[in-house]
């Protein structure tokens, strides 16, 4: 039925933050901060006193070599121990105050991320499968993981050995430090250096064939069903053998350059101690120092050189950590698909209130193609309207419009004469409810995933929604009734009745508007008509939007019902 259309207006120009953008509170980042630092403080002393032990204990070793008295020998008892406690209670501090710290992080990190992508509902990120994202965002999050803790915290710890060390042997004999110098140098500095450039392009090529194996993998399992019912699943599963077999090639890889640079660092430590061996010994002959001085000038490298020993894959961590966390920054930064904005308008649902597109246009993110066009349609609150068109036309964008999902490229839809990018998408979707034709259903119970529609919803308002849908007699004759599991995405209900629970969860809603997008998909001929009439008595006053492919049927008493037919999309 033809309308007149009320003129257009402009949206009013506000300043927008992104969906979904919470305030952090300033002292959350500042402790994460002290906690890192403290972790860091551990580890540095952890490390000083590893150096501390194994050059008491060759100080110690080699003073008792000339019986001297046993109380001379208790100074260097008592640094042992000190040192070997001190040492073993610093690294549990550490490990606790790191993992603590790092944990922390990795939980604000994930919800940021969850977040960016919640932005970008219903739209997704373009062109990423949920299995990509997934497997690509635990990757990342891990790989994060990893700089925090196998990195950052035992490099502070190498740092503060390395310090430590060179201070007391430049102490005790400057030219013991001058060697140490060069040995470290080639430990820490030469060798790291040449894991990234061994390993750099290696490990680009690894982190991207894990990716695609992660996420052929997932798809191999989702549509396990479909592939075996048409015999692809074999050679879908050679796929993932194949990928396995070239991640396994690139690891090995790899790992035979990490074993390079860690021959290079047993080489440094080795001679470094070596060259520090015929030095001491020189000082000891020109009486330049003590004998067990030169002893824990010798041995307390070897403690250091340990340290080293895991830096080659620190390095390796690093690049990862580095190439993950652009990729979860850009997740964090999505554009969000409908804008928040600053001063949201007060929007509320009356009893005289009106939901109109005007001449809408719209097209979904990352396309420039116009998915809806020439829209047009009123429905005042206690009416019911019909869209109708084929497959593709744009009915579900129309209904993703309603509900704040999307904004218009050209025109407007408002409520009440306010435009909805002058609203708070979450404010619009307490007015309007959409249930999708595909719907998603929670792997928890019936009863749970009604809930979702009315967190507080009667037992009574349960089976009443239940009723609804002509779903009541079949929740009662299941063993478990309202607490059977559906199953992962309702694999363990049919598709006719998932959607039929779907749609009593948003019966349930209490959003005064609800549109229905093809209510009946999932159903044969006679339940989508027994479900359309109790629909239609049950909806009976309430303001709805029905979707379908035809008009055929009315969707409601004949005084409600208007239809708008969507126009076709060239
Ligand atoms: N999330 C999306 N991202 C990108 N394009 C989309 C998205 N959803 C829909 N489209 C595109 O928008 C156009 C309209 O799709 P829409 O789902 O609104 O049509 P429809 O009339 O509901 O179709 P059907 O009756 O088959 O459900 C289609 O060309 C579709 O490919």
């Amino acid at each position: 039925m033809p309308h007149r259309r009320a003129p257009r207006r402009r949206a009013p120009r506000q300043r927008v933050r992104p969906q979904n953008f919470r305030r952090r509170r300033p002292g959350g980042t500042k402790r994460l901060r002290w906690r890192l630092l403290g972790a860091g403080g551990l580890s540095a002393g952890a490390a000083l006193c590893g150096i501390g032990l194994a050059g008491a204990s060759a100080w110690l070793i080699a003073t008792a070599a000339s019986h001297p008295p046993v109380l001379t020998l208790q100074v260097g008892i008592a640094a042992v121990q000190a040192f070997g406690f001190g040492r073993a209670v610093l690294r549990y501090g550490e490990r606790l105050a790191g993992h603590d710290a790092t944990l922390r992080i990795l939980t604000e990190l994930r919800v940021r991320v969850y977040r960016g992508l919640v932005r970008r509902a219903p739209a997704g990120m373009a062109g990423a499968s949920g299995g990509e994202l997934l497997s690509g965002m635990t990757a990342d999050v891990e790989a994060v993981q990893d700089v925090l803790l196998k990195t950052l915290l035992p490099a502070v710890g190498v740092v503060a050995a390395c310090i430590g060390l060179l201070v007391a042997e430049a102490a005790a004999l400057p030219a013991a430090a001058l060697v140490l110098g060069t040995g470290i140098g080639v430990a820490v500095g030469l060798a790291p250096a040449v894991t990234r450039r061994l390993a750099r392009r290696a490990e680009a090529r690894t982190a991207q064939a894990r990716a695609v194996m992660s996420a052929n993998v997932v798809g191999l399992l989702d549509t396990l069903p479909d592939l075996v019912a048409f015999g692809a699943a074999d050679e879908q599963a050679g796929r993932v053998v194949a990928d396995d077999a070239r991640l396994t090639a690139l690891e090995r890889r790899g790992a035979f350059g990490a074993g390079i640079v860690a021959g290079l660092i047993a080489l440094a430590s080795g001679a470094t101690c070596a060259v520090l061996a015929g030095l001491c010994a020189h000082a000891v002959s020109a009486r330049q120092v003590g004998g067990p001085v030169a002893a824990a000038l010798v041995l307390a490298p070897l403690a250091l050189f340990e340290l080293c020993a895991p830096l080659p894959d620190a390095t390796r961590a690093v690049d990862r950590g580095v190439s993950a966390w652009r990729r979860l920054s850009a997740a964090m930064q999505a554009q969000p698909v409908v804008a928040v904005p600053d001063r949201p308008a007060d929007l509320t649902w009356t009893s005289t209130s009106v939901l109109e597109f005007d001449d809408v246009a719209a097209s979904w993110p990352d396309t420039t193609r116009l998915a809806v066009r020439d829209v047009s349609l009123r429905l005042r609150a206690g009416e019911q309207a019909v869209i109708t068109g084929p497959s593709g036309s744009g009915k579900s964008t129309t209904a993703a419009l309603a509900a704040r999902f999307l904004d218009p490229v050209h025109g407007s839809v408002r409520i009440d004469g306010t435009d909805l990018r002058a609203a708070d998408p979450g404010r619009v979707r307490e007015i309007v409810t959409v249930v999708d034709q595909d719907a998603h259903l929670f792997d928890a119970t019936i009863r749970e995933n009604l809930r979702i529609g009315r967190p507080d919803a009667s037992e009574d308002d349960l089976w009443d929604a239940l009723e609804a849908v002509s779903l009541g007699t079949w929740v009662r004759s299941l063993p478990h009734g309202l607490d059977t599991p559906v199953g992962v995405a309702g694999d363990a209900v049919s598709g006719g009745e998932g959607q039929r629970i779907c749609l009593a969860r948003g019966l349930l809603s209490r959003a005064p508007v609800l549109v229905l997008d093809e209510p009946t998909a999932h159903l044969d001929a006679d339940t989508a008509a027994a479900v359309l009439d109790r629909l239609r008595a049950r909806l009976d006053g309430r303001t709805v939007l029905w979707i379908r492919h035809d008009a055929g049927e009315p969707p409601a008493t004949e005084d409600q019902k208007r239809e708008n037919e969507l126009v076709r999309i060239a």
